[in-house]
């Protein structure tokens, strides 16, 4: 990751509007445009998909720690919504792993707006998937 190739492991990056634009060890930021299929009836983005957003941006910067990349299995995502998310607009989505511990990763990931304005604020706990690792 840290050398600038990024995993593609399923179309959901696809679906949900999010774009890998750095990774250092440590770090990645994350480019997000939601569209309107992820609206609820209310007509801002569903809560469970930036809980998605927040959940990939804390694995991925657990990940981004290894010399290679592993998938990894979120223990638990506390998740704070602070503004409406809105469809079109786009978001700027930071990941940090806050501590590599050798069996549990503590991650916190951040999404805010194009004014800088926080949006969401997630903390979580994950594990390397040993389903990949060998
Ligand atoms: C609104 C509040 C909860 C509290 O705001 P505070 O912390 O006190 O902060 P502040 O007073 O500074 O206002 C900030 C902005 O909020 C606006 N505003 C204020 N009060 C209200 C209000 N009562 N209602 C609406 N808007 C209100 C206010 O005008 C301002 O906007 P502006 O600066 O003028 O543009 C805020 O934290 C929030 O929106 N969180 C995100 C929640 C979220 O998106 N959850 C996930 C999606 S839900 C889901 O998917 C579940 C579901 C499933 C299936 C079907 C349906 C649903």
């Amino acid at each position: 990751m840290a050398d600038g190739r990024f995993p593609e492991i399923s179309d959901v990056n696809r679906h949900i509007g999010q774009v890998l634009t750095r990774a250092v060890p440590g770090r990645v930021d994350i480019s997000w445009t939601p569209s309107e299929i992820l609206c609820n009836p209310g007509g801002t983005v569903h809560g469970g998909y930036i809980a998605m957003i927040l959940d990939n941006a804390v694995c991925l910067a657990a990940a981004s720690t290894g010399e290679r990349f592993v998938p990894m299995l979120t223990l638990n995502l506390n998740v704070d919504y602070l503004r409406a998310v809105r469809a079109d607009e786009t978001y700027t989505v930071a990941g940090t792993c806050v501590h590599p511990g050798r069996t549990r990763m503590y991650s916190t990931a951040t999404v805010d707006d194009a004014d800088g304005r926080p949006v969401a604020r997630a903390s979580a706990s994950v594990v390397p998937n040993k389903a990949f690792a060998r």
